[in-house]
């Protein structure tokens, strides 16, 4: 069995950060160790929440814990998302050398969640520059969206698939060897499809779904479960490719189900099977 140190936010109500990866990484077969950056009452795209900001030294202190009872050595990878401050991030860097000594094969993921203050994702000052300067070269994959690209890109607009494609490889020369754009939007080739890119130093494939129409109120969560569900497939031995097709096939489906019952939270409990086993697969295109 795989185990996944993932260091992410937590929200009692609904889904977002660990508590939209964490379901979605265990229903494909791996274990789950969750290290909550922060617990709020909710994400905070309602624009209103409660709770705290863990102390950057508390995330220390869990995974000195685990050390303490040697299992360390059994963490595969580290997975970690939204951070509630900077100090936050040093925290998760100390974590990540401490895992790669036990393990040497571990691997670190890191979404570089920047938050969108338009859309109504708040993230702490300081985390953007934590990223882009010091988790950057540490990463062995990140999952940004196109706008978190063109901040790790020094602030670079991309206006198409090859620009993005460039983008990520001057992020390989900088660290990460394999980037999952999560989200290119408006720099994708279509408007009524929603695109990713899986980037390597000598690779870059395509992949496209339909649209879900929600509206003005998009769910979230999404980016969350998808580098959750990346690092999942590949810890289960899925190629990079295969990883890429079959977290798309499964956030899908989550979508789906989601529209059909009309909910805001994105439905992982009643989707579990389809993202276990999308029936709809999507497959990816190599473009370089
Ligand atoms: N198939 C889809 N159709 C419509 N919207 C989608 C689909 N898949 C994901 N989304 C939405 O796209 C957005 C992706 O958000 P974005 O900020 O670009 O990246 P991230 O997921 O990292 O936050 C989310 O609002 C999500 O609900
Ligand atoms: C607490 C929390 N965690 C994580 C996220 C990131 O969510 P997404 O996967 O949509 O980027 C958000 C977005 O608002 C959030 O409020
Ligand atoms: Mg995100």
């Amino acid at each position: 069995m795989k185990n996944i140190l993932s260091i992410q936010s937590h929200v009692v109500f609904g889904h977002a950060g660990n508590s939209a990866a964490e379901f979605p990484m265990r229903r494909l077969g791996v274990n789950v160790w969750p290290l909550n950056t922060v617990q709020f009452s909710n994400h905070t795209q309602y624009r209103q929440w409660t709770g705290s900001v863990m102390p950057a030294d508390h995330l220390v202190d869990i995974a000195d814990g685990i050390s303490a009872i040697d299992e360390l050595k059994n963490c595969d990878a580290v997975l970690s998302g939204y951070m509630g401050s900077p100090e936050q991030g040093n925290a998760i860097i100390e974590i990540v050398k401490k895992v790669k000594v036990a393990n040497p094969n571990a691997m670190y993921i890191c979404d570089p969640v920047m938050g969108h203050p338009e859309k109504g994702c708040f993230v702490a000052p300081g985390v953007s520059e934590f990223l882009c300067n010091i988790a950057l070269p540490i990463s062995d994959i990140m999952s940004p969206n196109v706008l978190e690209l063109e901040e790790l890109n020094g602030k670079q607009t991309i206006h198409s698939v090859d620009e993005a494609v460039i983008a990520c490889r001057n992020l390989c020369q900088k660290g990460p060897k394999t980037i999952l754009v999560k989200h290119l939007s408006r720099a994708g080739y279509q408007k009524d499809r929603f695109e990713m890119l899986l980037v390597t130093p000598d690779e870059a494939w395509h992949i496209h779904r339909p649209l879900v129409d929600f509206g003005a109120r998009q769910p979230v969560g999404v980016g969350d479960m998808t580098s959750g569900l990346f690092i999942a497939n590949i810890l289960l031995g899925k190629s990079l490719v295969t990883a890429f097709e079959h977290t798309t096939s499964s956030v899908y489906a989550v979508m789906l189900e989601t529209l059909k019952r009309h909910q805001y939270e994105l439905q992982l409990v009643a989707a579990q099977d389809e993202i276990a086993k999308p029936s709809q697969y999507f497959t990816a295109t190599k473009i370089d």
